[in-house]
């Protein structure tokens, strides 16, 4: 029998994994919303080194991560742990900002990561910007190539670990969202027109990020199971954003920055580190800044 009283026993006793009842992501997005003059409808997270984006910003209103109640903090090198709203580009567009966001490897639960994401949803964000910086799997890809990210292969997924596992509130989406249209086509079309615009067509590729938990860089076995699935970078974040924004109805553009090439070969004497990310990042930066703020100023036009 359907929703017999045992089935009912059953499905209270579960715990919510994404354990915050709605009321408080309410009381955060109020918190910010009185706080800032700012009513974007665009969504910018910022990656491993690429938080200059949100220095771009004129008008700003800025918040560190400490004083958002319910926020998690940055931990990692790299994530300055502010949120800036403010207007970008030469039109001015209104824009939200991340300068910095959580990784599961520093210890938080999916819906701690993905918080930022729904508190954007209920602030009336529509389009969400992901940049990250990864490592190229693709022998095409160079160091300080930009990717438009077409697709992703979500690993932790595949093991259970989902921002949207627990019990579904229907008032952020259904219990099972499509993600075979995870990064807009629209919007990809955009970036594609804005990269020749931005001069670095021969620098700029589309395809597909594997996402894996890190913090470990991968082995050369695993960067070698990695490409021969589909992998054309990696990283160690973003497909939750991703998954909770699609979920909650909002549209995804992404872009990757290649900071270094995963080593495949274990004759090889390189090694990848985390300063050497930050550095690409740094030298970059203005080139993922521009491809962002044209596509911004297309989409505020
Ligand atoms: O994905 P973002 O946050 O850009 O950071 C990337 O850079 C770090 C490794 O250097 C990892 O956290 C990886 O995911
Ligand atoms: N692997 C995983 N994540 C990364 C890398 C990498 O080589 N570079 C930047 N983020």
């Amino acid at each position: 029998m359907m929703n017999g009283p045992a089935e009912r026993k059953e499905e209270a006793s579960v715990v919510p994994v994404n354990s915050l009842p709605f009321d408080e992501y309410v009381r955060t997005a109020n918190f910010l919303r009185e706080k800032t003059r700012h009513r974007p409808k665009i969504a910018i997270i910022a990656g491993s080194g690429l938080g200059g984006l949100g220095n771009a910003l004129e008008q700003t209103d800025i918040f560190d991560y400490h004083d958002i109640p319910n926020f998690p903090v940055s931990t990692v090198v790299g994530h300055a742990g502010r949120l800036a709203f403010g207007l970008l580009g030469p039109t001015q567009v209104p824009v939200v900002c991340m300068q910095g966001r959580f990784h599961a490897y520093e210890g938080y639960p999916q819906w701690k990561i993905t918080f930022p994401v729904r508190i954007f949803k209920l602030l009336g964000v529509e389009i969400l910007i992901v940049t990250n910086a990864v490592g190229g799997l693709n022998p095409e890809y160079h160091v300080g190539d930009i990717m438009l990210i077409k697709d992703h292969i979500n690993f932790a997924g595949f093991a259970g670990v989902s921002a949207l596992c627990g019990v579904n509130d229907e008032r952020w989406g259904p219990r099972f969202p499509p993600m075979n249209d995870a990064y807009d086509k629209g919007l990809r079309a955009l970036a594609r027109q804005t990269a020749p615009e931005c001069q670095f067509q021969d620098f700029f590729h589309e395809g597909t990020y594997a996402m894996v938990g890190g913090p470990m860089f991968e082995t050369c076995a695993e960067a070698r199971m990695l490409r021969s699935v589909g992998g054309d970078v990696v990283g160690m974040s973003t497909v939750s954003e991703v998954i909770t924004a699609r979920h909650c109805g909002m549209k995804v553009l992404g872009f990757s920055l290649i900071t270094n090439v995963v080593i495949q070969d274990e004759t090889s004497d390189d090694t990848a580190n985390h300063q050497e990310v930050l550095q690409v990042g740094i030298h970059r930066a203005k080139a993922m800044q521009d491809l962002v703020s044209g596509v911004v100023t297309k989409l505020g036009s």
